[in-house]
């Protein structure tokens, strides 16, 4: 699907969509365990319907309303189906390897766009380390694994991708036997190791976290129900607070002040470059300032990545992305495409190996056709860039936001964007 959008200012309230991440974590917290539990504030986007079939395919009973699930779990898994689709979702991927390797039986494991390619080497050597079989494509979907992870130590680098580490959280409680999971390199996406332990703790599981070095993780535990409401997702506040920075009149509802997301960095990064974010009366808002360059570290909020550069892209003088080479094993690579996309609409941006160097400029020119790369925050960060420009702009392939934020665009249309499907 190709957007056209004309330049113009947004204006308005706009509430932001559930996390993401909390609302995996919340779904596959209840689906473990025993009894019945409800999961609130959710949209059904790709990356969450993924979650929910995976475990409906480990037999937990699920039902779906329009913002809400009810789960009624057995604390067992059973597998009903032998094959798992995890469409584009590497947090699905990801945390469900694992857990499924607590049901008997074999499971093959698919994927949709990039995700194939997206690393899952990490598992492989655990499977080599504890005898699980597998057996992988020319990618690392299809994976079929067959076989049972036992207590012990598990060893894996802090920065591919911290979901591995969330996938074993939720698994080894459940062995009999205690385990440690020993990070070998500094751990990088911290945030989200945080929520998945407030998670678990939420949920009755206990994890001894000895300075994000090594987790420590007793054996026979077992998952109390959950009843839980999701949040609002600093992720994908993001792309209207920067939006509010650069000029929009925005109130962003329901981001908690207190969040444990990583990606609530957004506030630092925009104060840093000379922002000023507010409260307002019922959310946060950024008041429009000429923003300056900085030199932003991503090695904790990877998403972060394509909306800082378009703010980058028209902040005073030079912006240097740093530690950010995870962008490239996202759903795109994401320095790459960012560079590419915004430099077509006037932007100076010079890739390097872990980021990228931004000159900023006083407004973009905009008058090009750019493409989304199948990524839904590609989409998202040009449509927000789109906002700088002084001629309309195409983006190709803008149903990408389905991925995580389907209601992406009627948002961007009733604050005021003038975007038209081609
Ligand atoms: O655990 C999670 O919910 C996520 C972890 C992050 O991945 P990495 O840990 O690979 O950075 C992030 O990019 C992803 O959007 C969601
Ligand atoms: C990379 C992302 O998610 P996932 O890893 O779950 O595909 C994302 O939401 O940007």
């Amino acid at each position: 699907m190709d957007i056209k959008i004309i330049p113009g200012k947004l204006n308005g309230e706009v509430i932001i969509p559930p996390s993401k991440s909390l609302s995996h974590r919340a779904i596959i917290a209840g689906a473990m365990a025993k009894g019945k539990s409800n999961v609130t504030n959710l949209i059904m986007s790709d990356d969450i319907e993924a979650t929910i079939e995976a475990m409906e395919a480990l037999g937990v009973s699920i039902s779906k309303g329009e913002h809400e699930v009810d789960i009624e779990g057995t604390g067992t898994l059973v597998r009903k189906e032998s094959t798992i689709n995890c469409r584009e979702s590497g947090s699905t991927v990801r945390f469900l390897v694992p857990i499924s390797l607590l049901a008997d039986g074999e499971v093959k494991f698919i994927g949709e766009g990039r995700l194939a390619k997206r690393p899952l080497t990490t598992f492989f050597n655990i499977f080599n380390d504890f005898g699980v079989k597998y057996e992988r494509g020319k990618d690392y979907l299809p994976l079929t694994i067959k076989g049972k992870l036992t207590g012990g130590r598990y060893k894996m680098k802090g920065n591919v991708s911290s979901q591995f580490i969330t996938g074993l959280m939720y698994t080894l409680p459940k062995l009999k036997e205690d385990s440690v999971i020993e990070i070998t390199t500094p751990l990088e996406s911290i945030g989200y190791v945080d929520l998945t332990l407030d998670m678990l703790k939420k949920s009755g599981i206990e994890i001894e976290n000895k300075d994000y070095k090594e987790f420590h993780i007793k054996g026979n535990q077992e998952f109390k129900p959950v009843n839980y409401r999701v949040e609002g997702d600093y992720s994908q506040g993001a792309f209207w607070m920067v939006a509010a920075t650069l000029g929009a009149g925005l109130d962003c509802i329901g981001l908690e002040k207190d969040s444990l997301q990583g990606d609530k960095e957004i506030l630092d990064i925009i104060t840093k470059m000379g922002g000023i974010v507010k409260d307002t009366t019922k959310g946060l808002t950024s008041e429009f300032t000429k923003t300056k360059g900085a030199v932003i570290d991503l090695s904790q909020c990877p998403d972060l990545g394509p909306i800082v550069t378009v703010m980058a892209s028209v902040s005073e003088g030079e912006t240097r992305i740093v530690n950010a080479q995870r962008l490239r094993i996202k759903e795109s690579d994401r320095i790459t495409a960012m560079v590419t996309e915004l430099n077509k609409v006037g932007a100076d941006i010079t890739e390097t190996e872990d980021g990228m160097i931004i000159r900023g400029v006083k407004k973009l020119k905009g008058g090009a056709k750019v493409s989304s790369w199948n990524d839904h925050r590609i989409a998202m960060a040009m449509a927000v860039a789109s906002t700088q420009c002084e001629e309309a702009i195409i983006i190709e392939g803008a149903e990408s936001v389905k991925k995580s934020y389907p209601h992406f665009w009627d948002h961007f249309k009733q604050l005021g964007g003038k975007a038209e499907v081609l």
